[in-house]
């Protein structure tokens, strides 16, 4: 890290919204239980997340009844359920013990005419009757009205129905890019815009696919442009490839604030998290994941491994021991070099002078041109080298 007085973006600035217990239901393997759910639920409050979202009530019986469990668990973590802007499920969802009701309406003219059919006119007024009736009725929920497909809506549209929200008091807009279209900087553009219309106390929520790999900037550019909130979940579950992940977004804030995540999360949980879920929908972290996959820290060409064994933060962004993992030195491959041949046996307590020490670098070269030296082949190699 480099030494900064003040953190670019602090993290106090922004919260999570862990949507694996709904946006992760929508992915093509995410079929939890109800023993899945409280397990997911206690491990996201335990590593610290502000908020965790949970699926509309009115998916089943079940599903009602178990987000009253999950908010009987007397978690810290605040739940949200995620219902259409509709009072029949408004109705449904305020008797769960949620914390909050995070309505979303589509306003893209894919939506309006595919999906729930509404002009934008009477996407206002609905609103409006719903916030209206939850105000009255039960002003202790919090209230977030998104704009489904925002990124493919007018902007007029957006601002008109951003502006009636906020002036009904909900206390947080969403934007969310529901295929994966947007650009970080049309995302940056759109809630400094959104910014300008809604009240100064309403937060700006952003929700991200990853269709076309920007989840994770996005989110962040999101952040830089003032939004408060953020979507996640773990390893990025959702419907089609899923959403920001929360490893992915997590990484990329702590460049940013580094003491600040490890103040606000427990962040060594980290690995616990990605392999639960990998558990529950049966496939492996991948092994490119940020922090979390096998390869995130495993370090090979000898270019690298020269510094790396002087400072690792030559070749390392981000420490692994603060997110619970360990880094892999992979000395022996035909990419090594003398520096990390002369690391690894001095680990052996070997040393040889220059010439030794290229002639044994090569020879590791050249048979690791035929497949990879595992450690013990590579520590009987040093050792027959120094005694040959
Ligand atoms: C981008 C996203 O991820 S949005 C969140 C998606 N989440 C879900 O769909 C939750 C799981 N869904 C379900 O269990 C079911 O779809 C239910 C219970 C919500 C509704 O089921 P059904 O009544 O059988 O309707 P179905 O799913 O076939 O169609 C969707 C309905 O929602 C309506 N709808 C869509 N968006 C909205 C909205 N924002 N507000 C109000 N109604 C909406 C559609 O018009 C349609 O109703 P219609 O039949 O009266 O036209
Ligand atoms: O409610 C929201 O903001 C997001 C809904 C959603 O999952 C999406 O638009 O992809
Ligand atoms: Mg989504």
């Amino acid at each position: 890290m480099t030494d900064s007085p003040a953190p670019l973006i602090p993290a106090r600035s922004w919260a999570i919204i862990d949507s694996t217990l709904r946006e992760g239901e929508q992915f093509a393997r995410g079929n939890f239980n109800t023993d899945d759910k409280i397990e997911i639920a206690r491990a996201l409050d335990a590593f610290g997340v502000e908020f965790i979202e949970v699926t509309t009530p009115m998916v089943s019986a079940q599903t009602h009844s178990d987000i009253r469990q999950l908010t009987s668990l007397g978690l810290k973590a605040r739940f949200l359920t995620h219902v259409r802007c509709h009072m029949d499920d408004v109705q449904r969802a305020v008797d769960t013990g949620v914390h909050g009701l995070d309505l979303l309406f589509g306003t893209s003219s894919f939506l309006r005419e595919f999906s729930h059919g509404k002009s934008i006119a009477q996407i206002i007024d609905t609103a409006q009757g719903v916030i209206g009736w939850i105000k009255d009725h039960h002003p202790e929920l919090q209230i977030r009205f998104s704009a489904e497909d925002t990124f493919r809506s007018e902007e007029t549209d957006l601002m008109a129905v951003y502006r009636a929200v906020s002036d009904m008091g909900v206390h947080r807009v969403g934007l969310a890019d529901t295929v994966g279209v947007a650009t970080p900087r049309q995302v940056y553009t759109l809630v400094r815009e959104v910014r300008k219309v809604i009240h100064a106390e309403c937060g700006i929520e952003f929700h991200g696919h990853n269709d076309t790999g920007c989840a994770v900037s996005n989110a962040y550019e999101a952040i830089e442009a003032g939004a408060t909130h953020i979507d996640t979940t773990i390893l990025g579950i959702g419907e089609r490839n899923g959403i920001t992940p929360l490893g992915g977004f997590l990484a990329r804030m702590f460049t940013f604030d580094p003491q600040g995540l490890i103040d606000k999360y427990d962040l060594e949980r980290l690995p616990d998290l990605d392999r639960m879920i990998a558990r529950m929908v049966d496939l492996p972290v991948p092994w490119n994941n940020y922090l979390t996959g096998d390869f995130a820290y495993n370090h090979k060409a000898g270019m690298h491994l020269k510094a790396i064994y002087l400072n690792p933060g030559a070749y390392e962004a981000i420490p692994p021991g603060v997110f619970g993992v360990g880094r892999r030195i992979q000395a022996a491959s035909k990419v090594t070099g003398k520096h990390a041949i002369a690391y690894k046996a001095r680990e052996l307590g070997l040393h040889y002078g220059e010439d030794a020490l290229r002639r044994v670098t090569d020879h590791i070269k050249a048979l690791a041109e035929h497949g990879e030296l595992d450690d013990a082949h590579l520590e009987q190699l040093l050792r027959e080298w120094v005694s040959a």
